[in-house]
């Protein structure tokens, strides 16, 4: 049982500042890494596995620094999101090439071990450019765990995967936790994060932005103020009702509908369809305007 902390960690690239004071611990299980594009989370996993100097601050792994303490390698494995660049070789030959780098006692069968792990035995004599995207990710986690590490650490995993392959995956993931492996995953979609992780941690700008389970982080998401697009019977009058409402902060009437800005997401969606029913309305449309992934990051960093 291995457990990664975070004190006070930043790394700047000259003036990008792509990690700031982020403070966290992971431990056993399956914890999701959530943010957005350009947040931070491959220089965050770069730096927990040792590849990456901390600018300030320290990381360290049972208590011990990672960086510049080869010890690190044999404890930890990375799984990056970039493609294989080694499409020549085999599965089977790819997996082996890691199982040596590590100078492991049998690195033959520690390979076949693996493989059946990830469920990849029986496409691993093929070469790796004719695999689906699914495999080349299997294939992936098999090479970062082929010494048996304690902690593994994946950039982006479901990217690209297609759905089945994606729940193969996740199955996967879960397994490895069950076993009391410190498993974590960067994504940017909080439907994937939920569906896996019992714990997440949000990083938006290069801060830690919010932590805790789903229901947590689900509930810093919806109850923020957004604004919504209505359309309906009679806007003018809906309008009325509409500003009456306590969760309801500002409506105004345009030529297409009307623009309601609300206090809380949840409550407005629930309410909404019996107050036009008690004033003999009908809603013809209800939907988010500023629903982008970036919009609710925003507000979770600016809480
Ligand atoms: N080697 C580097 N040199 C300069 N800037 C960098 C370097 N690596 C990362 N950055 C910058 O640091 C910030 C965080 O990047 P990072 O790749 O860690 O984010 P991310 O959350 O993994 O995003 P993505 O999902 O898009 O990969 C970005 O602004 C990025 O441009």
């Amino acid at each position: 049982m291995s457990t990664l902390v975070l004190d006070k960690a930043s790394r700047w690239f000259g003036n990008v500042v792509a990690v700031n004071d982020v403070s966290l611990t992971i431990g056993p299980g399956v914890t999701g890494l959530l943010g957005p594009n350009g947040a931070g989370k491959t220089t965050l996993m770069a730096m927990m596995a040792g590849f990456l100097a901390p600018s300030s601050g320290h990381v360290t792994l049972d208590g011990r620094p990672v960086w510049r303490n080869t010890d690190t390698y044999r404890h930890v494995g990375l799984v990056p999101e970039r493609e294989l660049s080694f499409g020549y070789l085999t599965g089977r030959q790819f997996v082996r090439a890691n199982a040596d780098l590590h100078g492991l006692a049998d690195p033959g069968a520690a390979t076949e071990r693996i493989l059946a792990v990830v469920d990849m035995v029986e496409p691993a004599g093929r070469r790796l450019d004719t695999y689906s995207k699914g495999m080349r990710q299997r294939v992936k986690i098999a090479a970062a765990l082929v010494h048996d590490p304690s902690v593994l650490l994946l950039d982006e995993p479901f990217n690209g995967v297609d759905p089945r392959q994606r729940m193969h995956l996740m199955d996967l993931l879960r397994r490895l936790g069950d076993e009391g492996r410190t498993v974590l995953f960067s994504s940017h979609i909080l439907e994937e994060v939920e569906r896996l992780a019992r714990h997440i941690e949000v990083v938006v700008s290069g801060r830690h932005a919010a932590s805790g389970d789903f229901g947590a982080i689900r509930r810093l998401m919806t109850d923020r103020p957004v604004q919504y697009a209505v359309r309906s019977s009679d806007d003018r009058a809906l309008a009325a009702v509409l500003i009456a409402q306590p969760s309801v902060q500002a409506v105004s009437l345009g030529s297409d509908g009307l623009d309601v800005q609300v206090a809380d997401l949840g409550s407005f969606a629930v309410g909404l369809p019996g107050w036009a029913r008690d004033h003999d309305l009908s809603v013809y449309e209800l939907s988010p305007s500023d629903e982008s992934l970036e919009s609710v990051f925003a507000y979770l960093v600016a809480r």
